[in-house]
């Protein structure tokens, strides 16, 4: 007879074999409560799955309607803030030139809404739907971007006071922030360097990257105001938005005399978009953390144009001279340059540096590579003196010549 259980009663079994019997059921009871047991964790683990796999498609289903509903949307116009107004109101400039007063969906972040700021509009109210992401391609932006270049501090030479006093406002806050926080005092803001034209300044900011493995960005002031008419004040913005994501990072804003020239009260259209470009920079600067891992390096060769609020407290609080090489550093710049040369005996880079007064260090550099350009042309991998005379005479041109005399004299 069954029990129910699966397993059979034995009935007229003898007493002795009674208890037997009973101890083989028990087992049996076992048994069976085991499997049953597994079949339950199985079947348990299945309506999880399947309750996970309809939590997913409910999420696909979601996310097909939206693309459905947006892609039934008619196209949306796209114009850049002008003004933000009260009550959600703004001035906007479509694309196609007039401007208009326009609600914004109260949707929208107010933070993410400020002058230039591109938006989607509807078509029939102009009713602001979104703010569009802003274009961050550095190609686009005609900035610079390296990560961490490969240049060190090796590759510069003289300027030991300089790399020193970079090391000291521009590495050890991004190295050490806490040594700053210890001692209760802000690191500078912005550090301005000074000096003519070709003097290392580009050189020193990739160095300072490269020993803190921070990104390079790279901006040309004159391109900003010139090449992207309109927008210097938006690229300005979107320069330290780049920064702050590609964090670590340095800023290197290049020719910043283009910008941050003396504000005149001569008005023309051409000063004023300078202007805007300007004061965007300022801003920047003034909401910026001096103890966040972006630090801004500018470059000038006339300090002496500069409006002075660049140069104030919590600015560009920190001023570098970068001077024309002297002859001890200048032949240090040909010894760096000419390193992978294969030198002829009779070149002398220290008399070579004597010469050379009022020498850049890209001019050096340009005369190091012209002098391997004349021992290629005549047919040598070795660099000879001689190579060295008419790499100066051509890279120096007029100024210089008479080095030919100078040479006669110097090398006998
Ligand atoms: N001190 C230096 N040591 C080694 N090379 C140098 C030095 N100064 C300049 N050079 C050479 O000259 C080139 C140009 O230098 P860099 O771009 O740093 O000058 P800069 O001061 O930024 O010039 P600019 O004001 O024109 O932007 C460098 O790539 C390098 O080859």
């Amino acid at each position: 007879m069954a029990d129910g259980s699966g397993v059979d009663i034995q009935e007229d079994v003898p007493v002795s074999d009674f208890s037997k019997y009973l101890l083989d059921r028990v087992r049996q009871l076992e048994e069976r409560n085991v499997r049953l047991k597994e079949e339950y964790r199985k079947i348990e683990l299945e309506k999880k799955s399947v309750e996970n796999k309809k939590v997913q498609y409910e999420r696909e289903n979601r996310k097909l309607t939206a693309e459905l509903d947006r892609l039934k949307t008619p196209p949306l116009l796209v114009g850049t803030v002008v003004d933000v107004m009260a009550n959600n109101k703004l001035v906007i400039k479509s694309s196609s030139g007039p401007k208009f007063v326009v609600n914004s969906s109260q949707f929208i972040n107010s933070k993410d809404i400020f002058p230039g700021a591109k938006v989607a509009l509807n078509q029939q109210s102009l009713a602001v739907i979104e703010v569009l992401p802003p274009v961050k391609d550095p190609m686009v932006l005609g900035m610079e971007v390296i990560e961490a270049p490969n240049i060190d501090y090796q590759n510069i030479g003289g300027l030991e006071d300089q790399i020193n006093e970079i090391k000291e406002t521009v590495e050890l806050p991004l190295l050490k922030p806490e040594l700053f926080e210890k001692v209760g005092i802000q690191p500078p803001k912005g550090v301005l360097l000074y000096g003519p034209p070709g003097t290392g300044k580009t050189l020193l900011a990739k160095a300072v990257a490269h020993s803190t493995k921070a990104s390079f960005i790279r901006i040309i002031g004159s391109e900003l105001v010139q090449k992207y008419i309109g927008e210097g004040a938006r690229m300005v913005r979107e320069l330290f938005e780049l920064a702050k994501e590609k964090s670590p990072s340095i800023i290197f804003i290049d020719e910043i005399d283009s910008i941050g020239a003396k504000r005149l009260d001569s008005i023309t259209s051409g000063d004023r978009e300078v202007q805007r470009t300007l004061v965007q920079l300022l801003a920047e600067m003034d909401g910026f953390d001096p103890r966040g891992n972006v630090r801004i390096l500018a470059a000038t060769n006339r300090p002496d144009i500069l409006d002075p609020a660049l140069l104030r407290p919590g600015r560009f609080d920190r001023i570098i001279k970068v001077p024309m090489p002297n002859a001890e550093a200048r032949t240090e710049i040909l010894k760096i340059h000419a390193r992978r040369m294969n030198l002829a005996d009779d070149v002398n880079l220290k008399k070579i540096g004597q010469m050379t007064d009022d020498t850049s260090g890209a001019d050096l550099s340009a005369i190091v590579m012209e002098a391997g350009m004349f021992a290629i042309r005549g047919n040598r991998d070795i660099v000879t003196n001689d190579d060295f005379t008419q790499a100066m005479q051509k890279v120096l041109g007029e100024r210089n010549k008479n080095l030919t005399e100078m040479n006669m004299t110097v090398f006998a």
